[in-house]
């Protein structure tokens, strides 16, 4: 029987790739596991969306070792918005969690279990079986920091960061200064039900075997040594820390030249097109795509601009939803495509010169890894506090100045393009990102960091004895 590790992902394509990623990089450096993967599937369908069953399909093909087991879907109506879903669909799931653990360990020495930070109550299971249990944080060290102290900050607080002014400085352990703006919406505010489940997910990773995340030494310095040095979790024991980043996602269509935006792109000088994209689930108002429009043609630099609207705007078409004759004017200097495109062949390819991105954790990876440098555009989660570290602390990407309800004027966005692809700043914010491109490429070589990491976080795996189901008192929790 194999040693095998499970890994569960979150729902949502950004996770999910995060972490075949890691169960890549577990196989290389421990190739004698073996890797099962647990896929929520959404509620009320019988199936997965076709790019993610194509993405896994082509994952298994080529990782005969990594396995997929489908969660079968649940029948519920998601209240709360969608990069948090996980977090309802995830509880209601343990009961076929927990019967296809038992199955896998039938068959196979199980190690551990990797647990996306939102799939945090499956610990419901894992922790009463007393399997191994360790976290995924598919976001960086600055949001863990915040993370594993919220519990703390929540204890001592005497009122709600969203009753601060905006003029109280938030200070947090391995953190710059923050301000209320760039404090994450979720933890703002202890009546709402999303404050209520991460102070709970904070408290279940504060218990597990350790934590894994999806950064390097070079680019959340603080924020790691602060976790390490224990100061995050003043009032406990925080869990082992083990940075293997930048683990950057290889999605299916990357290969594939889909929507013609890699032959587009080869007729492109070098370095000279804005490729602008907002993740899995970054939507605009009609307004919104508008500004950019013009602000684009503004800027007058080349760009590849991924469109995606408000889902009731899903079956307007793009000439519809921009500004009349904004097609046809740039079509010579612009490519527009609908809701996604192959973002890792994109940034890796020569012509794109700056990336104007939402400061999700993979775009900031993958944009660091490729050595292109950022306009950060935050939309939710803990996307501001990401922009902090990136404009503030490591100077490699330049901020957008948006209005109070989050909009972005086509001047603003039209002046910073061009000062990202044009002026002195541009170059220096390019500069410092190639340093940071290397630093990144170091972590992962021989004796780097991130590598140094994989092999303490593969010895404390040997160290556990394998996780047994068949003892006939190992009861099913959710029979
Ligand atoms: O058209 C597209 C859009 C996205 N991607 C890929 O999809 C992933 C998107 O990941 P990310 O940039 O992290 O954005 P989200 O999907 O929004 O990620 C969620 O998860 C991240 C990790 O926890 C958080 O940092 C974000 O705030 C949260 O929204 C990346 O690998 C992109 O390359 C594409 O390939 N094509």
């Amino acid at each position: 029987m194999k040693d095998t590790i499970v890994l569960y992902p979150a729902f949502g394509s950004g996770h999910l790739m995060s972490m075949v990623e890691l169960g890549k990089l577990i196989l290389t450096h421990n190739p004698s596991f073996s890797i099962k993967i647990l896929i929520l599937t959404p509620p009320n369908k019988n199936n997965i969306n076709d790019s993610t069953s194509q993405y896994i399909s082509s994952i298994s093909s080529k990782f005969p070792t990594i396995n997929f087991h489908y969660i079968p879907s649940i029948s519920f109506t998601f209240t709360l918005p969608p990069h948090l879903q996980t977090l309802e669909l995830s509880p209601r799931s343990n009961h076929h969690v927990e019967h296809i653990i038992q199955s896998i360990a039938k068959t196979s020495n199980l190690k551990a279990i990797i647990l996306d930070f939102l799939n945090y109550s499956a610990t419901q299971v894992t922790y009463n079986l007393e399997i191994p249990t360790y976290f995924y944080y598919t976001s960086g060290a600055s949001l863990l920091s915040l993370f594993l102290n919220f519990p703390t900050f929540h204890k001592n607080a005497t009122i709600a960061v969203k009753d601060y002014s905006i003029h109280t400085p938030i200070e947090l352990p391995g953190l710059p200064r923050l301000s209320k703006d760039d404090y994450p919406d979720e933890g703002k505010d202890p009546a709402s039900p999303s404050y209520q489940v991460l102070l709970q997910s904070a408290k279940t990773l504060r218990e597990s075997d350790g934590i894994i995340v999806n950064t390097f030494d070079a680019i959340e310095r603080k924020a790691i040594k602060a976790l390490r040095d224990g100061l995050c979790v003043p009032d406990g024991i925080t869990p082992s820390i083990f940075c293997i980043g930048p683990v950057v996602s290889v999605s299916a269509s990357s290969e594939k030249d889909e929507n013609g935006c890699l032959s587009w792109l080869d007729s492109q000088p070098s370095q000279s097109v804005v490729f602008l994209s907002f993740g899995s689930m970054g939507r605009f108002s009609k307004a919104q795509l508008h500004e950019i429009a013009i602000g684009l043609e503004k800027s007058e630099q080349r760009f590849l601009w991924v469109v995606r609207g408000d889902l009731e705007l899903d079956d307007v078409s793009l000439e519809e939803l921009l500004p009349e004759g904004f097609l046809e004017r740039t079509k010579e200097k612009g490519l527009v495509v609908r809701n996604w495109a192959s973002q890792g062949a994109i940034l890796r390819h020569d012509s794109v010169g700056g990336f104007v991105t939402h400061c999700g954790w993979n775009s900031v990876l993958e944009a660091v890894c490729e050595g292109v440098p950022m306009i950060t555009w935050p939309l939710y989660a803990e996307q501001k506090l990401n922009r902090v570290i990136l404009v503030q602390e490591k100077k490699i990407a330049l901020e957008l100045n948006e209005s109070k309800n989050g909009f972005v004027s086509g001047i603003e966005l039209g002046e910073r393009v061009k000062e990202l692809m044009e002026a002195e700043k541009g170059k220096e914010i390019r500069d410092t990102i190639l340093k940071m491109k290397k630093s990144a490429k170091e972590a992962r070589g021989g004796g780097g960091s991130s590598l140094v990491d994989l092999k303490m976080l593969g010895d404390s795996w040997q160290e556990h004895a394998s996780w047994n189901s068949l003892s006939p008192n190992s009861p099913f929790l959710f029979a």
